[in-house]
Order: C-alpha cells, then structure tokens, then sequence
C-alpha cells in the first residue's frame, strides 16, 4: 500500500500516540504539522528552509492547482513534486472545501457541485471523478476525498443528509482512484457536532477502508469545546492502526489539545497568513512586531527560539522591514511561526515518548498564557 501508520507508543497519561507515516516520498513522525502550500508552494520559503525546519511533509491545494495553472501543466511537469522542487511527502486537499469556502457557490447536486470561479466569476463544476482526477496528475502521496462540506452551524436535517452524500461520494472517489499503489486516498469523516451523525459518517468510511482517515467539518467557526468534544467521540470511532488526521487546525493550544485526543496529522494556514501581518507565536504567547514599544528592542523575537530569525535578527529591525512592507520581513516572520510549530510538534512527540503530555499542557498553558 501507498500508506501505511506505525504505531510507536501511546501516551500512558493522555491519549496521545506516537507514530511514523510511510509514504512513496518518504516517512515522516507524527504527531505532525502540515505547513500549508496552497498554490505550490509555502509562502515565501524555499524548499531547503522547510526541510531545515524539520518540515515532514507539506499540503498542496486542488481546487487551486486546478484554476492556476492547471492540473495539465503540473502533470506535463512530471508532477507537483517535480514543479515546485519539493522531494518529500505531499498531501492535497480535494477542494471539498475550498468550494465551500472560497466561491460564491451555485448548486450542489448528487453528480457534483456547480459553482463560480472565486476570482472571474466564470462557470465550474467539480465531482468526485473530477477531483481524484486532479490529484492523480498532481501525483500527491495522499489525496484527499472529494466532500460535502457544510456551513457551521447547520441543522441536523442538513448534516444528516450532507453526511450520507458525502459517504456516496467516497464510494465514488475510490472506483475512480486510478493508482492506489503509489498515492494513498482518505476518507474524510464529517457530521458537525452531531454524535449520531460523526458515527454514521466513520462507520460508512471505515466500511470502505481507506488508508487513513481525515475530520473534516470542525475549525470552521465553532468554539474550541464544540471541537474538542467532537473530537472526544470521532477519534475513538476511527481504527488505531490508521493515521488520523484533523483538517484545518491549528494554533499552538489545539494542536496540543488535538493531540491529547489521539490525532496525528495537523494543516493550518495560521502560522504563514498571521506573519504577513507581524504577528508571532513565541513561547510568551503572541506578540505584535509591529507595536511601537518594539521600535528600540534589540533583542530576538522569541528569548527561547532558536530559529534562524531569533538567531540572527532583532524586534526592532523586523518590525522596520514590517512596516516598510519589505518583503525579506514576512520571509522572517513566516520563518519563525513555522519553525515554532514545527518545534512544538516535536516537544508534543517528546512528552509522549516521556509519557507526560498533560504536564507538557500545563506547562506549555502557562507560559504561552492560555487560561
Ligand atoms: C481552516 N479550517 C478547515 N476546516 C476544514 C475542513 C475540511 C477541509 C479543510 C478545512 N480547513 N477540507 C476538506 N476537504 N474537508 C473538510
């Protein structure tokens, strides 16, 4: 098989677990955070800064590649890995829900979705078929299922009915999966906040073993107990002996608290969208470059960072190149957010091996300042 999880251990005081995905491009150790690539590429890094970073694997978009620049050209290029030079693992969205969330969209239909183009406005249509056949071009090492994906909040009605399509159109997603011995194809498990329905949608899924299984439908708007609870009684349901992964998160407290309840695989675009605008993560909490009490700081954006960025520049000269709009600021600020993540993943995966992520929590809580 494409994919395959190895378990390593779980956390005896939480539900966290330790493991590695094999994939055709390689392994990598999970937990883990996905650093986003949305049109081919991690805004403003190089390949080289992503693996000095210790970046395992990396997420491409299909609604996106499709529109620009085109599946064909990619495919034409030997590929996603060859076109944008990245020679470790790729995921790719199936567009599911950049329909949903980026286009003015038309109408859902059992055969697909209708919707408008979110930057000319022109006629389009993605389907199951459709969407495996964009990512067998782009040649990722896991695709996603193409899926249903509802507005938060959204009546038990609507989510029941959602929720049965988008198993239907799973079931389509893999008689059209062209090559399943080099590119692995999840299941996305949806349903809302809806016990009865996260249960139908993993059982319906799990029916059709896929390799690995995504929750879809949560950091969509709902508050953090809404997500953590449905995690609560989604993750259980979902097989042990497959990677888990939660779409769209997150920042620093949910992918420990992700983690916690037993999911292995991160994406979010948070670290790279907040450092256009000078925000950071530090082990302090957030901090805003550009606020004028930085203007005669020296010293490193984070004290406990050891990133590139925090070995080399000051507050005070990022927040100049911030404010000047100079490019090689958001290069820095990109730097550093991921790097603190990424670093982040690998304390959640040393407190399991030491069988103390909910001191870690605590501690981590504290110091960043969540309640
Ligand atoms: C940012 N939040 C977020 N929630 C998501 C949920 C999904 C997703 C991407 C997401 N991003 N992709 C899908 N194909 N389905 C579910």
């Amino acid at each position: 098989a494409a994919i395959t999880y190895e378990h390593i251990k779980t956390c005896k005081q939480t539900g966290a677990r330790l493991g590695i995905v094999h994939t055709p491009h390689g392994s990598f150790e999970t937990p883990a955070f996905m650093p986003v690539g949305t049109q081919a590429t991690v805004k403003t890094m190089s390949p080289e800064e992503l693996k000095e970073m210790g970046a395992g694997i990396i997420l491409g978009n299909t609604y996106h590649l499709w529109l620009r620049p085109g599946n064909d050209v990619i495919k034409e290029a030997g590929g996603l890995h060859k076109f944008m030079n990245w020679d470790r693992p790729i995921l790719t969205d199936s567009g599911g829900f950049q329909v949903f969330s980026l286009s003015e969209f038309r109408k859902i239909e059992e055969e697909g979705v209708h919707f408008r183009h979110h930057l000319n406005g022109s006629k389009l249509f993605l389907s199951p078929e459709k969407a495996m056949e964009i990512q067998n071009d782009l040649g990722s090492d896991i695709m996603m299922a193409f899926d249903e994906c509802p507005p938060y909040p959204a009546t038990y009605e609507y989510m029941k009915a959602s929720v049965e399509r988008t198993s239907r159109w799973a079931e389509r997603c893999l008689k059209a999966h062209a090559r399943p011995e080099d590119q692995g194809l999840f299941g996305i498990v949806q349903g809302g906040e809806f016990e009865e329905l996260r249960k139908q949608s993993a059982k319906d899924l799990i029916s059709l073993d896929f390799p690995g299984y995504a929750i879809g439908g949560l950091s969509v708007g709902e508050p953090k107990d809404v997500m953590n609870r449905a995690l609560e009684f989604t993750t259980p349901l979902l097989p042990a002996n497959k990677p888990r992964y939660l779409m769209g998160v997150g920042s620093p407290d949910s992918l420990i608290d992700g983690a916690i309840r037993g999911v292995d695989m991160f994406d979010c675009v948070l670290p790279t969208r907040i450092a256009r605008n000078g925000t950071l993560m530090t082990s302090e909490g957030r901090l805003v470059v550009k606020n004028a009490k930085y203007e005669r700081d020296f010293g490193p954006l984070d004290p406990n960072c050891d990133c590139y960025t925090c070995k080399n520049y000051s507050r005070a000269y990022i927040r100049h190149l911030i404010r000047a709009n100079e490019t090689f600021g958001i290069r820095l600020t990109s730097y550093h957010n991921l790097y603190f993540l990424l670093r982040l993943m690998e304390q959640i995966r040393e407190a399991i091996r030491n069988d103390r992520l909910g001191d870690f929590r605590e501690e981590f809580f504290e110091q960043y300042g969540f309640n």
